[in-house]
């Protein structure tokens, strides 16, 4: 079962993440960006205020590849649960935001028709639902992405995806307490990963 966290910058998805892993010794624990050169890459194009977006994007979209290849399809052919932190949603929302001013015509789109020839889609996503302005002060507006005015183009983004697919996410009010938002996450992925076995 492949089962991704989602959700701005600063909603709390690494520290769900790494709360999970007592719970699920056996699971893949994985992310993207990746630790390869694909997300060294991806990373330094984040310190970079003067990219190109569709550059950016497929810096990404290569990560991904390498991601599927080398991690997420071999674990699940062995029977692993993997939870990623970040998966393709991370590129439809974020990228979808920033190629909105480019000549492309429906971005968001036309970022699935890229993944939708070679990716493994997501068994279920937990939303981590947060506002904004609460994203950008927990993040610390470190990268060109944590910003207000761009994380709430970001929100529309991931509010579509959730629009269009319901039954894959599974959301999650981050604006509480962590003890309280940990709490959500790991019912919901007790009962993602029951309801994956009983099929
Ligand atoms: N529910 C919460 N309430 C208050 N602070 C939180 C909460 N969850 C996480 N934080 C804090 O917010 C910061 C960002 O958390 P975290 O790294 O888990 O978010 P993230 O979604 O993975 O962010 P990013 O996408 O930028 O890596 C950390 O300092 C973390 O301790
Ligand atoms: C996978 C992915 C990530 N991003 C952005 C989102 C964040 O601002 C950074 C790094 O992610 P992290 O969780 O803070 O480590 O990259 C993106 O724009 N598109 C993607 O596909």
């Amino acid at each position: 079962m492949l089962l991704t966290l989602e959700g701005l910058d600063g909603s709390g998805k690494t520290t769900a993440w790494e709360a999970l892993r007592p719970a699920y010794p056996d699971a893949t624990f994985t992310r993207e960006p990746t630790d390869s050169w694909y997300g060294d890459a991806v990373r330094r194009s984040l310190g970079d205020d003067d990219t190109d977006p569709l550059a950016d994007l497929f810096c990404f979209v290569a990560d991904h590849a390498d991601h599927l290849s080398r991690v997420v399809r071999p674990a699940l052919a062995d029977g692993d649960l993997v939870i990623s932190d970040r998966y393709t949603d991370s590129r439809y929302a974020y990228q979808a935001a920033t190629l909105a001013d480019t000549d492309l015509e429906r971005p968001l789109e036309y970022i699935r028709g890229v993944h939708g020839a070679f990716t493994r889609e997501p068994d279920a996503t937990i939303y981590l639902d947060v506002d904004p302005e609460t994203a950008a002060a927990r993040a610390g507006a470190t990268d060109k992405y944590e910003r207000v005015s761009f994380l709430t183009e970001v929100q529309s983004n991931y509010e579509r995806l959730i629009d269009a697919e319901p039954e894959r996410f599974v959301r999650v009010d981050a604006g509480r307490s962590p003890e309280e938002v940990l709490d959500a996450v790991e019912d919901s992925v007790e009962r993602l990963v029951e309801a994956h076995r009983d099929r």
